[in-house]
């Protein structure tokens, strides 16, 4: 008996925003569901509402792989549960093939990308409230942030970042979807 997997009609599809920490999943993220109307997911708020608990307090009192437990779970119910929103993961996310293959099978996966050079400028901003950033050198930074680039390369759509500032980046995601939602039909293999 042939299973037939139900299609996602591609406008109910929800929009997945991934990249490395920092680059502006979250801020972009907002603005992109403003201007389509939708609801608004972060991940990463949705584990601290979850577990009342801060993200770093997760890390130091549970450990990272237990943040990633949490995370999978998280992004597998609402990528499978959810239509119509717009969604940020968290950096680390999608170095994991469930969650990959959870948003590449249901979603509109789109990379946010932004260069090593242009990304340091932004440490400042970040590092206090990024564990992962937090007892590594420079260079074991861009070691991470080059490990994790093969994963984003699974995506739907990449946005190159670079010199924009995030309304400039939300604005760009929202004119091509309106261009041709079937664009984004799934990743072929
Ligand atoms: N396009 C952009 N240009 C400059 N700064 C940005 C841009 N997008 C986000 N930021 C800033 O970078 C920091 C990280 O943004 P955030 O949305 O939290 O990234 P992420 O969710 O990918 O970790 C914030 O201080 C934010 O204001
Ligand atoms: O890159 C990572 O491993 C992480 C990124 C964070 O989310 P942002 O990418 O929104 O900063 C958050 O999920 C956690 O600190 C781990
Ligand atoms: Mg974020």
């Amino acid at each position: 008996m042939m299973s037939y997997m139900r299609q996602i009609p591609v406008r109910e599809k929800n929009i997945v925003l991934i990249g490395f920490m920092g680059v502006g999943k979250t801020t972009i993220g907002q603005l992109v569901a403003k201007k389509l109307y939708r609801d608004f997911i972060d991940i990463d708020v949705e584990i601290e509402k979850n577990e009342k608990m801060l993200i770093k307090d997760i890390f130091s009192k549970h450990g990272e792989k237990e943040f990633r437990r949490i995370e999978r779970e998280t992004i597998s119910d609402i990528c499978q549960a959810k239509r119509c929103k717009v969604v940020s993961l968290g950096g680390g996310a999608f170095q994991q093939e469930e969650v990959r293959n959870v948003c590449l099978e249901n979603c509109i996966v789109l990379f946010l990308d932004l260069s090593w050079d242009r990304w340091k400028e932004r440490l400042d901003l970040i590092i206090e409230s990024r564990p992962v950033l937090h007892n590594r050198t420079l260079e074991e930074m861009q070691e991470l942030f080059n490990a994790r680039q093969d994963a984003y390369s699974k995506h739907n759509s990449r946005v190159q970042t670079d010199n924009l500032v995030a309304e400039e980046v939300a604005d760009y995601i929202v004119e091509t979807l309106k261009l041709g939602w079937d664009l984004y039909q799934p990743q072929k293999d």
